[in-house]
């Protein structure tokens, strides 16, 4: 309710500090501020957009469906070669006593979990635990699986490995949290990659975090495509000759050349994560 400020003028409300602190990280990303519900009473309304070199794809348009080779888990594509990209981009939303299925034959993958819990068993039946914010890169051909006892929303990139000389990708597994912060000269934004910056790697993902009124100081035109996730905060995004406002949960597809800016707003910080392919000649 507009709140009535002593010099006469209605004020919309302040942007209410819900109790956050007790969220887990990345709340968020499923459950938006502006989610599916409360759009579904207003027909044929979405913030989603389509058009030659990006998308914005937001969460009330997102379509699921069984993802072959999984069991019990739905997946929303949101990025795929339709697009004109090199990768494919989808949320997998892992219900209980789910596993995953394996990429096809020579395809990298990289998941990174968004909410719940997944277990990583790999070909020496070592397993490892991914929690919120952990992620794992698998590379082609890699034999693995990930189970999940109870729910979980995973991120998932993947793609057809792109060979350099003998170079190979080995099995990588972390979390944000403990990425250190890399050097970003003449930017404000916070960066950390989750893969080596060797040759062998032909993406990276790259975390952002932006404070409120920062943002990106080159507005970018680069021959790299990429996939974005808004994990936590809102902002504007430009894309082209568009400026969308988007938040948390939010998709976007950046083909190669669309001109490309940030600028984050509201009081918490803004976090994304960015697929960006590298190490490859263009040609
Ligand atoms: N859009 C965007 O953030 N791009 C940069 O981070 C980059 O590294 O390309
Ligand atoms: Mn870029």
């Amino acid at each position: 309710k507009a709140s009535k400020s002593d010099d006469g003028f209605c004020s919309a409300p302040s942007i209410i500090q819900s109790d956050e602190k007790t969220k887990p990280i990345y709340w968020k990303v499923t459950n938006p501020t502006l989610s599916p519900s409360h759009l579904q009473d207003l027909p044929g309304y979405t913030r989603s957009v389509y058009k030659r070199d990006h998308a914005l794809i937001t969460p009330e348009s997102h379509v699921y469906s069984p993802l072959p080779d999984w069991t019990n888990t739905l997946g929303a594509y949101l990025i795929t070669p339709a697009m004109g990209s090199h990768f494919v981009m989808y949320f997998a939303k892992m219900k209980e006593m789910s596993s995953s299925g394996l990429p096809p034959k020579d395809i990298e993958r990289l998941v990174f979990v968004v909410e719940g819990a997944v277990t990583l068993t790999n070909t020496s039946s070592s397993s490892t635990k991914l929690t919120v914010d952990s992620y794992a890169y698998l590379p082609p051909n890699f034999h693995h699986s990930l189970d999940c006892a109870e729910s979980a929303t995973l991120v998932v990139f993947e793609r057809r490995y792109q060979h350099l000389g003998s170079h190979t990708t080995e099995l990588t597994v972390g979390s944000t949290d403990k990425q250190p912060l890399l050097e970003t000269p003449g930017e404000v934004f916070e960066l950390r990659k989750l893969l080596p910056v060797s040759l062998a790697y032909d993406f990276n993902i790259h975390i952002m975090d932006f404070q409120p009124g920062e943002f990106l100081n080159v507005k970018e035109v680069h021959y790299n495509q990429h996939g974005l996730l808004l994990l936590e905060g809102q902002g504007i995004y430009r894309l082209g000759d568009n400026w969308y406002p988007v938040q948390s949960g939010d998709v976007i597809w950046m083909a190669p050349f669309v001109p490309q800016w940030y600028a984050a707003l509201g009081k918490t910080r803004s976090r994304y994560l960015l697929y960006k392919d590298v190490n490859r000649n263009p040609l």
